[in-house]
């Protein structure tokens, strides 16, 4: 079976974000077979877009400010634009990520927008995929998926707090969100080629 390569388009203000970057990459790395591209998409350079081009799949991840993904997160989306027009990314694996302070916060808009960008470029998105923790008595704030999304992994940290603080059961969802991407996408994985993708579509 071919190799992957799983990017992870992710930017973070104050680093708690990147503690979640890097469980995704963790769970993502292992599966066999599998490479991951860290990309800060604060600080985007010619090389990093090219990494983006050749990966089979791409997860979104931003901290939630003011309701949605940061700007830092904006702006990389638009700048993702010139690849729409062209379709390079039709067909690539997509999923998301995202943290915030407050138990909800309105980060399900950020999950949803990671879902309306991958949607324009065509691309697959890879759902959460865990029943919602901590909702019963008997349940527990360390459950996995404790915050209760589907659509991707939703993360809360204090926001009196460091980068240390990230919540472990957060961690280890994110670890999840990274397995099962990277599971998935060796699926399609002899079913495309993401270099052929563009010419397929134009024809
Ligand atoms: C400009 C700004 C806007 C924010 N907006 C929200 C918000 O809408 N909802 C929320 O729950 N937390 C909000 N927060 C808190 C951050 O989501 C939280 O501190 C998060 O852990 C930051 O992640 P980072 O360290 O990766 O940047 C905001 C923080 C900043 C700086």
């Amino acid at each position: 079976m071919s190799s992957i390569t799983v990017g992870i388009a992710y930017t973070s203000g104050y680093g708690h974000t990147r503690e979640l970057a890097n469980a995704v990459a963790e769970g993502a790395a292992s599966i066999p077979g599998t490479r991951v591209a860290m990309i800060d998409v604060a600080a985007v350079t010619d090389d990093d877009w090219q990494t983006l081009d050749g990966c089979h799949a791409i997860v979104f991840g931003s901290p939630t400010y003011m309701g949605s993904a940061s700007g830092a997160f904006h702006a990389f989306a638009e700048a993702t634009s010139g690849r729409w027009t062209t379709r390079a990314w039709q067909d690539k694996i997509a999923a998301g990520f995202t943290n915030s302070g407050s138990m909800s916060g309105d980060k399900l808009h950020t999950l949803q927008y990671f879902s309306m960008l991958a949607a324009q470029h065509g691309m697959h998105w890879i759902s959460l995929g865990l029943l919602p923790g901590w909702n019963t008595t008997t349940a527990s704030e360390d459950d996995h998926n404790r915050l209760g999304f589907y659509l991707g992994a939703g993360a809360q940290t204090w926001n009196d707090q460091g980068p240390d603080a990230v919540h472990a059961a957060d961690v280890s969802t994110a670890r999840h969100l990274g397995r099962r991407v990277a599971t998935h996408t060796r699926r399609f994985a002899d079913a495309f080629d993401p270099a052929e993708v563009g010419a397929a579509t134009a024809g």
